[in-house]
């Protein structure tokens, strides 16, 4: 990841850095902090090591041979699961000796689902393995949907539209006053914006679902059993659903009850939509408030294209030239 600062003037400066891997960055530490309760340090910056190296080995071949991408996978995520059970094992001292309570992060959480007798429900293993589900959900979204938002403003009317209702808000708020749940209800513009990006550039492609019953579609007949890969972008771009598919406005998003269910899936749906929903959007609202009222960006490559792998990427990670703005 390459990030520096350069001086352009003595009043100006100017850092030029890779928003995708930055973004990672971020959406990784925000789950760390927020829902496993381990705090910027070492050892978090050891976990975001071997956390990576695992995750770029999950879409590859998957042959454990010495010295490949999916052999690396497998040591990280061992390393992963041996860290994870040393802070599971100092909650759990924490949660015996009343120096952490139940409800204070995830962990906590699940070890405190008791049954009779105070006896633990979940084991270690499955907690270790629900940590380690929502690590990789939630890493690869997120990150992927703030990317977009930030390519989009650097090439849209948008940002002017956008920086404006953030800017009403920020300037609501004395110095260094943090957003309340009552100032991110007021981010409506900035949410249409988010999911008209999820609409054009979905971060999960799609799913599988099996058939329950029965079903024709176009003249075919899928039968009962069948396992069947919903495709989100296919729905996102179909004109029938979205007039000008290719034409990016938030404002199609204005009365969102008007769409039909289940036309709009970045988060998929049924029982199994995605439950990290509301936590996505908070931190896609947040991070986007403090980039527009603190920063201004142009893209710094010479391409812009994009590729799937299988999560939408930016060419080169996505530089960019960011300037920061003078106070509010
Ligand atoms: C923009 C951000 C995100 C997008 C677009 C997204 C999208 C999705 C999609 C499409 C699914 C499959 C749903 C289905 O099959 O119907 C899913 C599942 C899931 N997501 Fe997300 N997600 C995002 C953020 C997050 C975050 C931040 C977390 C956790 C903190 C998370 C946790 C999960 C989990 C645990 C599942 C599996 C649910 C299950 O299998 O029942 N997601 N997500």
């Amino acid at each position: 990841m390459s990030e520096r600062w350069e001086t352009k003037s003595e009043s100006t400066l100017r850092l030029t850095g890779k928003v995708l891997p930055l973004m990672k960055t971020l959406t990784f530490n925000i789950i760390c902090s927020l829902l496993f309760g381990l705090e910027r340090g070492a050892r978090r910056d050891q976990m975001v090591h071997y956390f990576q190296q695992m995750i770029e080995g999950i879409w590859s071949i998957p042959i454990n041979m010495p010295f490949t991408r999916f052999n690396r996978s497998l040591e990280a995520s061992k390393d992963v699961q041996k860290m994870l059970k040393q802070l599971i094992s100092e909650k759990r001292h924490e949660l015996n000796n009343n120096l952490a309570s139940s409800h204070q992060d995830l962990i906590t959480c699940l070890l405190s689902i008791g049954g009779e007798n105070n006896q633990e429900l979940i084991s270690e293993n499955e907690i270790i393995h629900n940590v380690m589900l929502i690590m990789i959900a939630g890493h690869d979204t997120s990150s992927v949907l703030i990317t977009f938002m930030v390519r989009i403003l650097a090439r849209m009317q948008t940002s002017m539209q956008l920086s404006l209702k953030q800017e009403e808000i920020a300037q609501s708020k004395s110095p260094g006053e943090s957003l309340t749940w009552e100032d991110l209800g007021k981010m409506k513009y900035t949410w249409r914006v988010a999911m008209e990006t999820m609409r054009m550039f979905p971060p999960i492609f799609g799913g599988f679902r099996q058939t329950v019953k029965d079903i024709e579609y176009g003249g075919y007949l899928i039968p009962k059993g069948w396992q069947i890969f919903w495709v989100t972008a296919k729905t996102h771009m179909e004109s029938s659903i979205f007039q000008e598919p290719e034409k990016f406005d938030p404002d199609r998003f204005e009365i969102p009850a008007s769409l039909p269910p289940y036309n709009f899936v970045p988060f998929g749906g049924g029982a199994r939509i995605c439950p990290g929903y509301e936590f996505a959007k908070i931190e896609t609202l947040v991070t986007i408030h403090y980039l527009v009222t603190h920063f201004t960006w142009k893209l710094y490559c010479t391409d812009d294209f994009f590729s799937r792998d299988p999560t939408p990427a930016p060419t080169q990670g996505l530089p960019v030239q960011i300037i920061p703005r003078k106070p509010l």
